[in-house]
């Protein structure tokens, strides 16, 4: 259950049976062409923290469809607090690979936010894909922004790179299936049973969570590299752990010193000496 101080507080994450509820996105347009957001080369900016594995989805597809020319990339610093994300330089504070609001040169993404709607009232969440024409949010839903990434800037690429289509039609069942049940028992089962403040919520989202691990290591056993179709899917991105070591897409994206300086310092209701553990070295071992 979470305290009274943390009540109503950014960093007061369970609700009062102690289990993590993940909040709905509220900016869910898309860039697509005839649409109310064109897709324009250098019209758009996506925000991003490097440890958050929602916003890792939409690094991995701007890489994979080549989209690193069509808009520019700002990263937030680790460390989050009461008032949410933060950028390189804020409070002097800089960290490597993170940088400023290149933008416009916030402090912080909820100024992002509010620059959209002053009376925005949800979290301050990454990623935001940015329309600096309209000066407004197009989304901050990262499903949904790899959805409208694996096709909208398609007219304006090279055929190798048009032709890559992570949501294929004939697969478009079995990716649905997998999304949900990877979704809610992996991608938000580790939130559950991390951020959970009761034994039993703990327990409610842990089992699920080893359950779908097998799940997935099962699809796997036989060898293959990829869940559906024999090729890299959506699934697989939304999934994406198995893939790090052979596609640079997945590994350039992958920054392990954010993703531990940001947990072990930012969520002090689960490590309060906010001590971030040295090492591993190498930083994850080879399979
Ligand atoms: N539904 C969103 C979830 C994004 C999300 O929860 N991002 C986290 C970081 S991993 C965040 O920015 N949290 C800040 C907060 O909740 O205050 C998506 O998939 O895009």
């Amino acid at each position: 259950m979470s305290t009274p101080e943390e009540k109503g507080k950014i960093t007061g994450w369970a609700s009062n049976d102690g289990s993590f509820k993940r909040q709905t996105s509220s900016f869910r347009d898309v860039i697509e062409k005839g649409g109310k957001f064109e897709p324009e080369k250098g019209r758009y900016h996506l925000y991003v923290s490097l440890a958050c594995p929602w916003a890792h989805r939409t690094l991995i597809v701007r890489k994979l469809k080549g989209l690193e020319e069509f808009f520019d990339v700002s990263v937030v610093h680790p460390h989050m607090d009461d008032l949410g994300w933060r950028f390189n330089g804020t409070s002097n504070e800089t960290f490597p690979a993170a940088t400023a609001d290149k933008v416009y040169g916030l402090d912080r993404i909820r100024d992002l936010y509010f620059k959209a709607d002053p009376e925005y009232k949800a979290r301050f969440t990454v990623p935001v894909i940015w329309d600096k024409k309209n000066e407004t949010i197009v989304s901050n839903e990262s499903s949904e922004i790899i959805r409208f990434l694996n096709d909208a800037f398609d007219g304006s690429l090279a055929k190798e790179k048009a032709d890559l289509d992570f949501y294929p039609q004939d697969l478009r069942k079995e990716i649905d299936d997998i999304n949900s049940w990877v979704y809610n028992q992996i991608n938000n089962g580790v939130y559950k049973a991390g951020f959970a403040t009761t034994q039993e919520a703990y327990e409610n989202a842990v089992k699920p969570l080893g359950e779908a691990m097998q799940r997935v290591e099962k699809v796997l056993s036989d060898g293959r590299d990829f869940l559906v179709g024999g090729k890299l899917t959506e699934a697989d991105i939304r999934w994406l752990k198995n893939l790090y070591w052979n596609y640079p897409a997945f590994k350039e994206t992958t920054d392990f010193a954010h993703i531990k300086e940001h947990y072990y310092w930012s969520h002090v209701q689960i490590n309060p000496t906010r001590i971030v553990p040295l090492g591993p070295v190498p930083n994850v071992e080879s399979l």
